[in-house]
């Protein structure tokens, strides 16, 4: 009796199978016994083993088992699948940056949208349509939301769904996952198949290929096998195109994103109102900042409250940023404190002190000592009025005469509290 293994595995190298020829590329493997052959999923080929008896897989899913009885050879067909048919929602930049990739793998591209970009689609091969009513009428495979994250709600209630076929897949490009998840699910007629996904890349990050950089996806619905076959076939351009796919769900995209994209464009936006120049001195980080500061800003400010009202761990993160930057200034206003400290207390004396004359007339209680010398304290520190919290040291203002009559009050209150009764 024959028998397999399934810990022994032949791999077959995907790249193989990227035929050049239309159709069918065979290929003739040899196989030992007890082996067993895993194809990559997004394959979809014939096999025949050399005994004669066939296994037309169709759409392979996981590791097939062909090995049996006295078969020592295989031979794998290639099929090409039929390439989809991809409805693009919204055509601005996002639309037609992944529009360029959908078509380097071979998709044809339809896209509607609201402003008018049939000359753009014209000179690319894609068909433009100026309404979704006429693109729906196509009935694409799958219909791709690239709207903003703010316009999406209105733009997926109005897709005329009646006039799309019961297989359609609904994806989108959306920044945040949850939001359109949920407003898939309820929205959508129940037969829709819906995969939400991110690439964590754009324009300007993805302008030199997508390789190795992260896409994000989360299979929410997939009715049947016809959909399964078309979602596989639309996550494969990603990973094709030499994406890092990376399977999650939407809530612990969301969770993530806030912690990693969103702080990430707040500090860019921060920054932004600081206005940075480059200077002749530049380090490598400034350099950093500055093109943090640029790559944001090139963002529409649309896409970065999108980040923060659509995400519900949004807020949750601007709290962190600003406990982070008190902490920060606490610990260095800590330090500003144990060197007063020394100097008020341990009467450590300052190289820079000069003595002046304090002025008997401001205070009864001094007024017999009115021909003292007093020290003069360094200028940063606070007046008393201005001592709320440990932030008021952040700004230290120049003496000025006003401030110098207070300055001369705190010592003299501290004179008080030191002399004898
Ligand atoms: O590369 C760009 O053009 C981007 O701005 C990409 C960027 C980002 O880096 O935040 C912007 C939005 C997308 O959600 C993913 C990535």
């Amino acid at each position: 009796m024959a028998s397999y293994s399934p810990y022994q595995q032949l791999q077959i190298n995907p790249n193989a199978f990227k035929s050049k020829a239309p159709c069918f590329v065979p290929t003739t493997l040899s196989l030992s016994s007890n082996q067993t052959l895993k194809l990559n999923r997004s394959i979809c080929c014939s096999i025949s083993t050399g005994d004669g008896r066939g296994v037309d897989t169709g759409r392979i899913d996981d590791v097939v088992v062909i090995r049996e009885k006295n078969a020592e050879e295989v031979v794998v067909k290639e099929e090409r699948e039929k390439p989809l048919k991809i409805g693009i929602l919204g055509f601005g930049n996002f639309g037609q940056f992944i529009a360029k990739g959908i078509q380097r793998q071979g998709h044809t591209v339809l896209a509607t949208s609201r402003s008018d970009h049939s000359d753009y689609c014209r000179r690319r091969g894609i068909q433009f349509f100026q309404n979704m009513e006429s693109m729906c009428e196509e009935q694409p495979d799958v219909i791709l939301i690239c709207s903003s994250i703010l316009s999406t709600e209105s733009v997926v209630r109005s897709i005329p769904t009646g006039k799309l076929s019961p297989d359609t897949i609904v994806a989108d490009v959306l920044s945040v996952k949850q939001f359109p998840r949920n407003l898939f699910l309820e929205v959508l007629p129940e037969e829709f198949g819906i995969v939400c996904t991110h690439p964590m890349f754009g324009p300007e990050s993805g302008k030199d290929g997508w390789g190795k950089l992260p896409f994000v996806y989360d299979r929410v619905r997939i009715a049947n096998a016809n959909q399964a076959r078309k979602c596989e076939q639309f996550l494969s351009i990603f990973e094709t195109e030499g994406c890092r796919m990376v399977e999650m769900s939407s809530e612990e995209h969301d969770r993530h994103a806030a912690g990693t994209q969103f702080i990430t464009h707040t500090i860019g936006r921060i920054l932004s109102h600081l206005e940075l120049e480059s200077t002749p001195i530049n380090t490598k980080g400034y350099e950093t900042l500055l093109q943090l500061t640029e790559n944001t800003v090139s963002d529409s400010f649309d896409l970065y409250y999108g980040l923060f009202m659509y995400n519900v761990n949004a807020t949750e993160q601007i709290d962190n940023l600003d406990r982070a930057f008190e902490t920060v200034k606490q610990k260095l206003f800590a330090r500003l404190h144990d060197i007063l400290r020394k100097q008020i207390v341990e009467r450590v004396p300052m190289n820079s002190t000069e003595e002046i004359s304090s002025n008997s007339s401001s205070s009864s209680s001094s007024s017999s000592r009115s021909e003292n010398k007093v020290s003069v304290v360094p200028y940063f520190l606070p007046s008393s009025q201005n001592m709320k919290d440990i932030s008021s040291f952040s700004k230290p203002a120049p003496p000025s005469p006003q401030k110098t009559s207070s300055t001369k009050k705190v010592i003299r209150e501290e004179d008080n509290i030191s002399s004898p009764a």
